[in-house]
């Protein structure tokens, strides 16, 4: 049997599945959760039903990992790595040089190492990945498959920056976004339930996970989306601001004697978003079973750049025909669903509260009258990732 690992490093997360290949048939899926926090856990769900979990810190994604691949033999769900024939990578950003998925080798690793200005608490994490899985499968075709790649079909109006041309030229300064393969799948999962192909539709898909980006899909390609040259870029996140006003950057870094300007990106990335204005939480979950006026108030802002963003979307295109939501708030937070939809009844685009009750399964959540098909569609980047393996592999 050929298997193919899919290995999805999120900020946070270390999410990956094993795949039986061309099957698809999935033979363990897990997810080490909250790495560099205090507390931390790993769960896979393998075999006939069985479930395993442990509690405790993951330091960085390498702990991550070393753990994983300890338990994959330990719990006999593979008898040894030479199994694994393929293995599948999230890499989230590829800048101006990959527009595809890509075979890894050390030229291709060398330029993921070399990108991490362009996503900085992720390619470190997905090079630690690659080079942890190179050293027990030195054999398996390692396939890197990019964030960016998705929206390498997006207009130069949109993914310029008002700035100095020759500094896109120069330096490849530019809007990439993020999150393409979770575009991408539930993009072309939504064509399918509705029965009609992606190229007629106009599509807007809302990651909100805690990186959460929107992405707008016109005749099957991301014509836009809310991330810019790094993942901190669009709407409110965990932890990320988001957009602000680059001239408050400098003028914070002066108030706060910041001469580093690192430093302040990294309180722009991991004190910032839902965390930063709630002053307690950066998921939603909490924020929801508060009280707090600050945490009300972290939700609203979330909700109001959502909404802006899907508004901007609806008059780029010249209309929509289908709403998408995904990943961990879009799967499961009904109520956040809710206030986006509502926002848009204006236009006629109307939620059904009893349709909507619903968590991470496939459903049109849309009244019958709705002037746009509004889906829950949970997304499974490690599918995409272990097709594109399948696809490269010799
Ligand atoms: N039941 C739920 N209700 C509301 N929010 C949820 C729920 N489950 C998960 N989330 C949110 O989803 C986020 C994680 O989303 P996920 O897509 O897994 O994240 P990542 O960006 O790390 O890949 C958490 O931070 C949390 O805010
Ligand atoms: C690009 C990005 O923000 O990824 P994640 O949501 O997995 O952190
Ligand atoms: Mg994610």
């Amino acid at each position: 049997m050929a298997k193919t690992i899919a290995v999805n490093a999120g900020s946070s997360t270390l999410k990956f599945q094993l795949f039986d290949m061309p099957s698809e048939e999935v033979i363990a899926k897990g997810l080490v959760d909250r790495i560099g926090l205090a507390e931390g856990s790993f769960t896979i769900d393998y075999g006939d039903g069985q479930h395993f979990k442990i509690e405790q810190p993951f330091k960085d994604h390498k702990v991550a990992i070393n753990v994983l691949l300890k338990e994959l033999i330990d719990l006999k769900v593979i008898g040894s790595f030479d199994e694994i024939t393929g293995v599948g990578h999230r890499v989230v950003a590829g800048g101006e040089f990959f527009k595809d998925s890509v075979v890894i080798d050390d030229d291709v690793l060398a330029k993921i190492d070399e990108l991490a200005e362009y996503a900085p608490l992720h390619n470190p994490a997905n090079a630690t990945g690659i080079r942890a899985f190179r050293e027990v499968l030195p054999n398996a075709t390692a396939v890197a498959v990019f964030d960016t790649s998705f929206h390498s079909t997006m207009p130069e109006e949109n993914y310029l920056y008002s700035i100095p041309y020759e500094y896109y030229e120069k330096f490849g300064a530019r809007r990439y976004g993020a999150h393409g393969t979770s575009h991408r799948y539930v993009s072309a999962r939504a064509a399918e339930i509705l029965g009609k192909p992606l190229s007629d539709l106009k599509v807007i898909t809302l990651h909100l996970g805690a990186g959460a980006s929107i992405d707008a899909i016109k005749n099957g390609e991301s014509i836009d989306t809310s991330m810019g040259f790094t993942p901190l870029a669009g709407i409110t996140m965990a932890t990320r601001s988001g957009d602000v006003d680059p001239s408050l950057v400098t003028f914070l870094q002066q108030k706060l004697g910041i001469t580093n300007p690192e430093a302040m990106i990294d309180i722009l990335n991991k004190k910032s978003g839902l965390l930063g204005i709630s002053g307690t939480s950066g998921d939603m979950r909490d924020l929801q079973t508060s009280d707090d006026h600050r945490a009300q108030l972290a939700i609203k802002i979330f909700v109001n750049r959502i909404v802006k963003y899907v508004g901007s979307y609806i008059a780029e295109m010249g209309g929509v025909d289908a709403l998408v939501f995904t990943a961990g708030i879009g799967e499961n937070a009904k109520a956040i669903r809710a206030a986006v939809v509502n926002a848009f009844n204006y236009a006629g685009i109307k939620i059904d509260d009893d349709r909507n009750d619903v968590h991470g399964k496939e459903a049109i959540i849309s009244t019958d009258d709705s002037t746009a098909k509004v889906l829950l569609i949970p997304t499974d980047e490690e599918l995409m990732i272990a097709r594109d393996v399948e696809r490269l592999k010799k």
